[in-house]
């Protein structure tokens, strides 16, 4: 909270004209503070949060909703005749983020551990409270002890049970799951006493209220909790779920929005949601020309407009880890500290960079950089930012203004950039508009960083960027692999776009998003296999059109070529890792030692699964001609040899007496056998034998036939569902764990 202030934005009034007037030692925090006045939310709502009423509240970004609900709760434990004891609870806090918990829980911490112990205390001071800085008589000082400091639940805070209770806190801050386990364990429920809550909060309560997972626990939570208390939403953006909440547990509330008009010369006023301090903009480009635009807006901003702190979102966990990777080590970039943050992290990582970010002492000549997914979108107060890029647009529109307004807070000016695709993308300006966030555009930034036309060829930078990313990745085979399992990752969120009809997953060229995200391949995806199937028919198209003297629209496509190295010797740069991937070679090529006929008879197989139905068909007939043809012939033979010997006079042919040829064929083969055995003993007739064989074989045929037909059904299902970075899914960390 040490931080400099800047100018609230159309306040909203003095603190001393609050009625009724703040407790003193509150007072004397906002004034240390140098927040001479309060903003329109908290004008709005704080007088009517001290009474008794349920407020539901959505202010722009940066407008001091904190401040709008922390007050009232500390006023209303303040006022309460009866102190609150050791596991009693008086207010609850929930939050979507951890990092957005543990921002709300140091503002009460500040708040509540600048009350001043008594024995350092003015005598004048009756009952030991800090010393009142106004001579208006509120309600009675509190005794430090009385107020004792909150308690944060979210992951990563250990033993929440013993902290708890040997803070005799009454303040608990917490997201949504850890809190519902908190309050609903069995030691939760002989340990935490909830009777006497008076406060429940719910910040960014549509963010809490519309994903099913967090709702759930909310109205766990709820549930818990005694009926006669207030309840307050607070967000920048509500929603129609937060109505159907208000049914739930809210009391006639009151809605406070604090709107904001643009007021131009001559124009009427208009409606806008985002700060007035916000130059809100978007850029088009062709998506391979993305990672390059981006390089350039971070080295433009900060040589034109000196912006020394960047917040770049990405849509996945996977697009931020790579990214981080790759952009820390280009060379363009090095004089950029960057920072990663999302959820796939451990909380105590997450922690630490978000610290290390807030805290590096950035200028525009060492810019910082937070690469982050939407971990970091809401509620996150960073008071100097001074561009926000969305390298991707986010999949719930409610999100851009969220993370566009981490810059631009209370009264600063700050730019946000979102980077759209040429085409459709273009849409989402009028999409915005319409919503009353309007945009302005952002040039294309050329090779000399000055603005120009999206170029109608493409970038070469472009494809320099590419070269460069590439060489970053071909030192570490690892970078591949989290090159395809972003790229993956990102493709899956693309298709989550709640604005589909804009986003449309059709018009995505795979080719230009390997450029961007500096692929050496592209994944083993069947929706490219598709995507290429449809490029070669379109062209194919178009070429016959431009044979027949037609015209076609021009085209630009992307050069994509595969990057041409070997890839068994592309190694890992971590030394047990590469071991482990040569141990998995070594293995396989041992387990694999070819049986060369089986390997034969396999191929023979798949080849006829392969085969067409009516090639089959025609084989078999073939085939079934050849066996009758040689039935008749033996059948002839036979029938020669009986006439001949009934001639001879030497009666009919017995069983196994075959003609001529049959007989010599015999003799032969039980000659052979002989020699292989070494003799005679036990053996059945031939005839018998080559039965026996062919049904064996056709059991075997059988039942490799079949093993291959699974194998090729395991494999197609295993595509379906994903897995492997070559796969649709494996993973990618796509969904960031909220809390
Ligand atoms: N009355 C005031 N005067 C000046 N600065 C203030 C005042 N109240 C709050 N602030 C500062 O304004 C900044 C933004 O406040 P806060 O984080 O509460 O905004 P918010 O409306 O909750 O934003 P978001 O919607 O992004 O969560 C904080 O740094 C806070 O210290």
């Amino acid at each position: 909270m040490d931080r400099p202030v800047g100018t609230a934005p159309a306040f909203g009034g003095s603190w001393a004209a609050l009625n009724p007037p703040l407790t003193p030692w509150i007072m004397d925090v906002i004034n240390k503070q140098g927040f001479v006045n309060m903003t329109p939310v908290q004008a709005g709502t704080i007088p009517r949060a001290i009474k008794n009423q349920d407020c539901v509240v959505e202010a722009v970004t940066g407008s001091g909703k904190t401040l709008a609900f922390v007050i009232p709760v500390l006023e209303r434990i303040c006022r309460k005749e009866r102190r609150y004891k050791k596991g009693e609870v008086a207010a609850v806090v929930v939050a979507p983020t951890r990092e957005l918990a543990q921002q709300i829980h140091e503002v009460f911490h500040y708040f509540l551990a600048s009350l001043i112990p008594p024995e350092t205390e003015d005598e004048s001071s009756t009952n030991g409270g800090p010393i009142a800085s106004s001579s208006r008589s509120p309600p009675p000082p509190p005794s430090p002890a009385a107020y004792p400091l909150p308690c944060l639940i979210t992951s990563g805070t250990p033993t929440p049970y013993e902290t708890f209770l040997s803070l005799s806190s009454n303040i608990l801050i917490g997201t949504p799951g850890r809190l519902a386990s908190f309050l609903l364990s069995p030691r939760g429920m002989s340990v935490v006493r909830v009777s006497e809550l008076d406060v429940l909060v719910l910040d960014e309560a549509d963010r809490l209220l519309s994903s099913p997972d967090h709702r759930r626990d909310v109205e766990r939570i709820m549930k818990h909790l005694p009926k006669q208390r207030r309840t307050h939403l607070f967000s920048a953006t509500m929603t129609d779920a937060v109505e159907d909440m208000i049914g739930l547990g809210l009391r006639n509330p009151v809605r406070i929005v604090v709107n904001l008009k643009d007021k131009r010369k001559g124009e009427e006023p208009k409606e806008r949601r985002t700060p007035t301090g916000l130059q809100n903009t978007f850029l088009v480009c062709r998506y391979a020309e993305k990672t390059l635009q981006l390089t350039r807006l971070l080295s433009a901003e900060s040589k034109r407009n000196e912006a020394a702190k960047y917040i770049v979102f990405f849509s996945t966990c996977a697009a931020v880890d790579y990214f981080y990777r790759i952009l820390s080590r280009l060379p363009a970039l090095s004089k950029l500290h960057l920072t990663s943050l999302h959820g796939d992290l451990p909380p105590k990582i997450r922690e630490t960079a978000l610290s290390t970010f807030v805290t590096h002492p950035s200028s525009h000549l060492n810019p910082s950089v937070l690469l982050c997914t939407d971990v970091a979108a809401r509620g996150v107060d960073f008071t100097d930012i001074d561009v926000v890029i969305q390298y991707d647009p986010p999949t719930d529109p409610k999100t851009f203004s969220h993370r566009a307004g981490r810059t631009a807070r209370v009264g600063r000016k700050g730019k946000a950039v979102v980077l759209l695709g040429r085409g459709r993308e273009e849409d989402y300006v009028d999409f915005l508009n319409v919503r009353k966030i309007p945009l302005t555009r952002q040039p294309y930034l050329d090779d000399d960083l000055e603005g120009s036309e999206t170029p109608s060829i493409l970038d070469q930078g472009a494809l320099d960027l590419l070269g460069d990313i590439r060489k970053i990745v071909l030192t570490d085979r690892e970078l591949a692999d989290k090159g395809a399992k972003s790229f993956v990752s990102s493709y899956r969120a693309y298709s989550k776009h709640e604005a589909s009809f804009i986003f449309r997953l059709a018009d995505l060229d795979f080719y230009s998003l390997g450029v961007a995200y500096g692929l050496l391949r592209l994944p083993a995806m069947p929706e490219i296999k598709d995507w290429k199937r449809r490029q070669e028919v379109e062209a194919k198209r178009r070429a016959k059109v431009v044979a027949e003297g037609g015209e076609v629209e021009l085209k630009n496509e992307i050069p994509w070529e595969d990057a041409d190295i070997d890839f068994d010797k592309y190694a890992y740069a971590s030394k047990t890792r590469e071991a482990a991937r040569l141990a998995t070679i070594l293995k396989r090529a041992t387990e694999l030692k070819p049986d060369y006929a089986e390997a034969r008879t396999k191929r023979k197989i798949k080849a006829e699964m392969r085969e067409a139905w009516s090639e089959q068909k025609e084989r078999r007939d073939k085939k079934d001609e050849r066996r009758s043809k040689k039935d008749a012939k033996k059948q002839y033979e036979w029938e020669q040899a009986q006439a001949q010997s009934e001639k001879d006079g030497q009666g009919v042919l017995v069983k196994g007496d075959l003609g001529p040829i049959a007989r010599a064929r015999a003799e032969k083969r039980a000659r052979m056998l002989k020699s292989q055995e070494g003799g005679e003993g036990g053996r059945r007739d031939d005839d018998d034998d080559d039965d026996d064989d062919e049904k064996e074989m056709r059991t075997e045929y059988k039942a490799m036939k079949k093993e291959l037909k699974d194998e090729r059904a395991s494999k197609k299902a295993k595509k379906e569902i994903g897995g492997g970075s070559g796969g649709l899914g494996g993973g990618g960390g796509m969904f960031d764990d909220m809390e």
